[in-house]
């Protein structure tokens, strides 16, 4: 048989060798009600690179008391933030599915397909996964979307690629994207963002830069979380200029007994209150896109906790979301990851 001549039982691929390019953030409930609430938090909390505690253990704490609780509290939460007419209903779903879409459009090239998943919840990774290899991709670029590496966020979107693909016979070449906590396009946005901020309500008497924490046992075993975010927050401070009296780093979302990273973002917003800060500007660098744990827990509660302990002005800066600012930094960061498979400029 000559060899360039396949058998006439070998199956067919589609000819052309595309690229996806899949976007990942972490996730979303289906609903606010209390079922779906429960499906997400379940799928959420069973994830081992989540919860670190020994399984027998977690599996009676979360059966026996997360799930009957969490879901009508953590509904709530959602109640306040969720877009009621839009068929996204989540936040973080809607602006990572517009940063996808923006992506798309800023490319548009034949040979490069632009997706996006959510970790848990709907769309799921493997499904679009195995979508893009449908239409011909056999090269994947992976983004999670943080910029601060993290095993509990980035390795478990990286774990659900390498998942799908164990399986397969014909496996797509892989890139997943490193951290970019100190990409100076993102730093500069993100100083961007705060210049307008002061332009809009005023210098505050402090600026506090909040970042989503982790339990501090996983920080002592290794992960590189706190130096990222530590790194970020320097990089900002210096670009901005600020002395330390009115930039403050700390970690918020503590969720559990155990201690976490510190310091922790309400107890800090409420000292600065109690040392007659009048006016602090909050935001949230390690999210690319507004969601429960900025829109609710920063914006409405944190808020109320400040003026309750005497501040009088509380200015929560959005995300990048998908901003000119904020897509450059994803596209620019896209580019130098897709390099040698599709070379594009913006
Ligand atoms: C032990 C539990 C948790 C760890 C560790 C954790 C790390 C972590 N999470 C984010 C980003 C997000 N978390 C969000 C919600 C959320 N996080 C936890 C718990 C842990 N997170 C819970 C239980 C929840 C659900 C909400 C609740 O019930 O309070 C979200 C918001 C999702 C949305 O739909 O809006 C984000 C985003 C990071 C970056 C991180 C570690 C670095
Ligand atoms: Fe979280
Ligand atoms: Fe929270």
């Amino acid at each position: 048989m000559p060899i360039n001549k396949a058998p006439a039982d070998h199956p067919t691929f589609p000819g052309q060798a595309r690229t996806g390019l899949l976007l990942v953030n972490l996730g979303t409930p289906d609903g606010t009600d209390k079922k779906s609430m429960r499906r997400y938090l379940k799928q959420f909390l069973s994830d081992r690179r989540v919860i670190e505690v020994p399984r027998l253990l977690w599996w009676v704490i979360l059966n026996g008391i997360i799930l009957n609780v969490r879901p009508k509290k953590s509904g709530a939460a959602y109640d306040r933030i969720w877009l009621k007419d839009d068929p996204d209903g989540s936040p973080l779903r809607k602006i990572t599915r517009l940063q996808a879409e923006h992506v798309a459009r800023t490319f548009n090239s034949d040979n490069l397909m632009v997706t996006y998943a959510m970790r848990y919840g709907q769309p799921a990774i493997d499904r679009q996964l195995q979508a893009l290899q449908d239409a011909g991709c056999s090269r994947i670029v992976l983004m999670p979307l943080y910029p601060q590496y993290a095993a509990s966020t980035t390795a478990t979107v990286n774990d659900e690629l390498y998942k799908w693909a164990l399986d397969k016979r014909w496996q797509p070449a892989v890139r997943t994207v490193p951290p970019w906590h100190d990409h100076p396009g993102y730093i500069k946005a993100l100083a961007a963002s705060v210049k307008a901020a002061v332009k809009k309500h005023g210098k505050p008497d402090a600026l506090v830069v909040s970042f989503h924490g982790i339990p501090k046992s996983y920080f002592v075993a290794g992960d590189p979380y706190h130096c990222h975010c530590m790194k970020s927050a320097r990089l900002l401070k210096e670009a901005l200029k600020w002395d330390d009296d009115s930039f403050h780093a700390t970690f918020q979302s503590r969720f559990g007994s155990e201690p976490w990273l510190q310091p922790y973002t309400d107890i800090s917003v409420v000292d600065l209150a109690k040392q007659g800060k009048k006016h602090v500007m909050v935001m949230a660098p390690g999210f690319v896109a507004d969601c429960l744990e900025t829109l609710d827990e920063l914006d409405i509660e944190l808020h109320e906790e400040f003026i309750e302990h005497g501040g009088e002005k509380f200015s929560y800066i959005p995300c990048l979301n998908d901003s000119a600012a904020g897509m450059k930094v994803i596209e620019d960061i896209a580019i130098d990851n897709l390099k040698g498979w599709v070379d594009l400029k913006r």
